[in-house]
């Protein structure tokens, strides 16, 4: 006979804890419902003035942005509870959330609320009022247990790491296998990162830390607490700037899980509009291309197209030989560079005084022609004769009133009355228009590359304190293609040319002319085929083409419909400006990538985010003060990361020893987790590299179970071992595009950079090392990326910084 037992004290709080829990998804779900209600009633509203239209679609996208808040909430909708030593208590959660009767206390507070902090920061040290903290696991709408740490003066102090808050649940959520996406950590945000994440600051913020400190944890967090705290940003909206596309869809899913949508979470070269990169270059021509001296030269390549001449021009319009002096063009590009507009705005000014010379030049040559054209004809009349006649006739009309013929004033009024001829005449004329384009041509941020990239003596002439070697490391055959390092000089010279309007608008209409040929040969032929049947004038004037074209025209791919979310018209804008811009692994951004971002957010409200020793930059490791102090000045505040929630102690006693050599002065952050596993050395003949390293891969995916594995090889050599070791793992992921949903990946140690393992390989640490100026940054990189198991391949003798390891 069985006895039911007492349940036990912790059965009887997870019961209690669901019974509350259960009330919290009853709300969610009524509230949603109502929203969804509403939503119906706008989406099927419909007629009214325009104005009226405008408001119900934006009503629309507000209502369905509330709806995606809610069902983002559905999963670990409630993670926390707060008990307050004056009896108070709350429960912490993903959204906030309240009872109908707007006087009830909220059933769960949003964990962005300013109430929701003590959650975060109080420690057994500085209990800040907290009696009790619990954290809440939950599994869909299920409670599985609770983790309790009592605070406050009645206690002694709980066991464990003093620096860490919800340390049992921490630890829980840290030990749980990876999944290759990451995940939100909004239950068990430690103290410093917290205190980044709500940084009062609103200018440059700037967070060093080490590998695994939380960096992009804290970025995004931030992200959300921003847009929380500050409905204003909601309309400018926030953008996050991450390194590569794959680090981008491992942090896609971040966000939206904390119910944002207005972030734009882009790469450098995803934020110019329009262009798409599809190539990368070596690292010494992208490298010249990040300095900041290349915003000179492309200074410099736009002024090389303002009639910059040292020689009059002369040409033939309108029949007649015209000269434009040297000091006339001097002054005229003078004056409209002192109108500060950009070049393509800045050219009808130009433009504008040129025809003006050029029109008076004709007016008085061909003034000047018609004077001697009358002298030689006055040479075969008979002077006098005509004279008097036309005396007498004068006399007739004007009796004794008779004007004074001034001949002065008759050539200038004929002067004038030529020139205005001119002026109308001149700017359709095909000669004129040639010229200008000769001397002010309006250009496109493209076609400006293409000539500095293309024509080498170009290049010296506006470069020219580059060397040989670095502007030869520029040059590249016109359909080359676009790499990232580009995109900050294509944004550079977008910004010097001005939007060109006029370019645009030519364009638009040769396409829209173009449409509309098509669209008549296709009516055409449509009649055509019915000729005789029906000849209804009416029918053919409904189908006249332009009408067709206009529909069909406005629905084209390529014409962006109304976009939705403020991120997604940020993403389609060059000259949006955010609200507050997010960079992670900052480390990595050129002088010329940062001033592109600057433009994306001239109120300069940042938050910069990156390890130095982690940096591939050519010139190696440098300080944050090197980096920032030419795009920000002095004004920017540093606050630092240092505990290491990643990669376990053992693996990072090898890390540090690489920290050590490459010298940046950093204290190594403290690694709270031990793996129990010493990394493995497995040293292997040069030829069986490939065969040992697909043993060793198997080895470690057996090892981590349902875990995920990266191999991180030196880049000359990814291609033969990725295939090698594939060919023993069918799903194997590798490269650029490496898909991180697969259990085990072959990647370079810049492709593995902000991404974690349970287990990581790395193929010869050696030629990682000398591969570059920047090899020890991606060793360091390489090594931090695991999280449970660290194994090293190697083929020469042990490398020093693995030598402990042999002992
Ligand atoms: N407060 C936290 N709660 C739970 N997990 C956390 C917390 N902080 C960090 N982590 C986890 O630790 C790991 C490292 O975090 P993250 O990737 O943000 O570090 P990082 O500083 O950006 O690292 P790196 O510089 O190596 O890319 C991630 O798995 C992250 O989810």
């Amino acid at each position: 006979m069985h006895h039911s037992l007492e349940p036990t004290l912790a059965e009887a709080e997870v019961r209690r804890e669901q019974q509350h829990l259960d009330r919290l998804y009853e709300v969610l779900e009524t509230q949603r419902d109502k929203t969804v209600k509403m939503l119906a009633g706008a989406v099927q509203g419909s007629g009214g003035s325009a104005q009226a239209r405008v408001e119900r679609e934006l009503e629309v996208r507000r209502l369905l942005q509330r709806v995606a808040k809610y069902d983002a909430a559905e999963t670990g909708l409630c993670f926390g509870r707060v008990d307050l030593e004056d009896g108070y208590g709350y429960y912490i959660g993903r959204i906030g959330l309240r009872e109908e009767d707007l006087d009830a206390s909220p059933l769960l507070i949003d964990w962005r609320a300013a109430a929701a902090r003590t959650f975060y920061t109080a420690t057994a040290a500085a209990p800040q009022g907290v009696r009790l903290r619990r954290h809440l696991h939950t599994r869909g709408r299920r409670v599985l247990r609770v983790d309790d740490e009592l605070l406050g003066n009645a206690v002694p102090a709980p066991e464990g790491d003093a620096r860490l808050t919800g340390e049992a649940a921490l630890l829980a959520t840290l030990r749980a296998d990876r999944t290759g996406r990451m995940q939100d950590a909004i239950a068990t945000l430690q103290v410093e990162q917290d205190q980044i994440i709500r940084s009062p600051h609103t200018g440059v913020l700037v967070v060093q830390g080490g590998p695994g400190t939380g960096k992009t944890v804290v970025a995004l967090h931030r992200a959300a607490y921003l847009l929380y705290t500050h409905p204003r940003l909601e309309r400018r909206g926030v953008l996050v700037v991450a390194p590569n596309p794959v680090f981008l869809s491992y942090i896609s899913q971040v966000l939206p899980s904390l119910g944002e949508t207005n972030v734009l979470l882009a790469t450098v070269d995803q934020l110019f509009p329009g262009v798409a990169t599809v190539r990368t270059e070596p690292d010494d021509g992208a490298d010249v291309k990040g300095r900041l001296v290349m915003a000179d030269v492309v200074a410099a390549a736009v002024r090389a197209h303002q009639a910059a001449l040292d020689r009059p021009v002369r040409t033939v319009i309108g029949g007649e030989l015209i000269e434009l002096e040297t000091d006339f063009l001097a002054r005229t590009v003078a004056s409209a560079r002192e109108t500060r507009l950009p070049h393509n705005l800045a050219r009808p000014v130009f433009c504008e005084a040129v025809i003006d010379d050029i029109a008076r030049q004709l007016s008085y040559t061909i003034t000047d022609i018609e004077a001697v054209f009358d002298e030689q004809l006055a040479e075969h009349v008979d002077h006098s004769q005509l004279d008097r006649e036309v005396a007498d006739d004068i006399a007739r009309v004007f009796g004794e009133d008779t004007p004074m013929i001034d001949l002065e004033e008759q050539k200038r009024r004929d002067i004038a009355g030529s020139k205005e001829h001119w002026l109308a005449a001149l700017p359709g004329d095909p000669d004129v228009q040639r010229l200008l384009d000769r001397l002010w041509p309006a250009l496109t941020p493209q076609r400006l590359l293409d000539r500095l990239y293309g024509d080498p003596s170009f290049l010296a002439e506006v470069a020219p304190s580059l060397t040989d070697g670095e502007r030869r490391s520029l040059h590249r055959a016109p359909d080359d293609g676009w790499t990232p390092a580009d995109v900050p000089l294509l944004d550079e010279a977008a910004e010097l040319l001005g939007h060109d309007d006029q370019l645009q608008k030519v364009q638009a209409e040769r396409r829209r002319a173009r449409a509309i040929e098509y669209a008549q040969g296709v009516l055409d032929i449509a009649r055509g085929s019915r000729a005789g049947e029906d000849d209804d004038p009416a029918e053919a004037e409904r189908l006249a083409a332009t009408d067709l074209v206009d529909a069909e025209y406005l629905a084209e791919p390529h014409e962006p419909t109304e976009p939705h979310t403020v991120a997604e018209r940020a993403a389609l804008d060059r000259t949006w400006s955010f609200g507050h811009v997010i960079v992670d692994e900052a480390q990595e951004l050129s002088p010329m990538a940062w001033r592109l971002l600057v433009r994306r957010c001239p109120t300069r409200s940042f938050t910069v985010i990156g390890d130095v020793a982690q940096t591939s930059s050519v010139a190696g490791t440098f300080t944050w003060r090197q980096k920032l102090e030419p795009v920000f000045g002095t004004r920017w505040r540093l606050e630092q990361l240092t505990i290491n929630y990643r990669t376990p102690a053992e693996v990072m006693a090898a890390a540090d020893r690489v920290l050590t050599a490459i010298g940046a002065g950093l204290e190594p952050a403290r690694a709270i987790r031990d793996g129990g596993h010493a990394p493995s050395l497995i040293r292997v003949p040069p030829g069986e590299l490939p065969d040992r390293l697909r043993e060793a891969t198997v080895h470690e995916m057996e090892a981590v179970g349902g875990g995920r594995v990266a191999v991180i090889v030196p880049t000359e050599e990814l291609a033969p071992l990725a295939k090698a070791v594939g060919s023993a793992i069918p799903d194997l992921s590798w490269g650029p595009d490496a898909d991180l949903e697969q259990k085990t990946v072959v990647l370079t140690a810049t492709q593995a950079k902000g991404l974690e393992f349970d287990s990581v390989l790395v193929a010869n640490p050696d030629s990682i090392v000398t591969a570059s100026s920047h090899g020890l940054n991606d060793l360091y990189v390489a090594l931090t990326r695991s999280s449970r198991r660290l194994t090293i391949v190697h083929t020469g003798p042990v490398p020093p910084f693995f030598a402990h390891l042999t002992t």
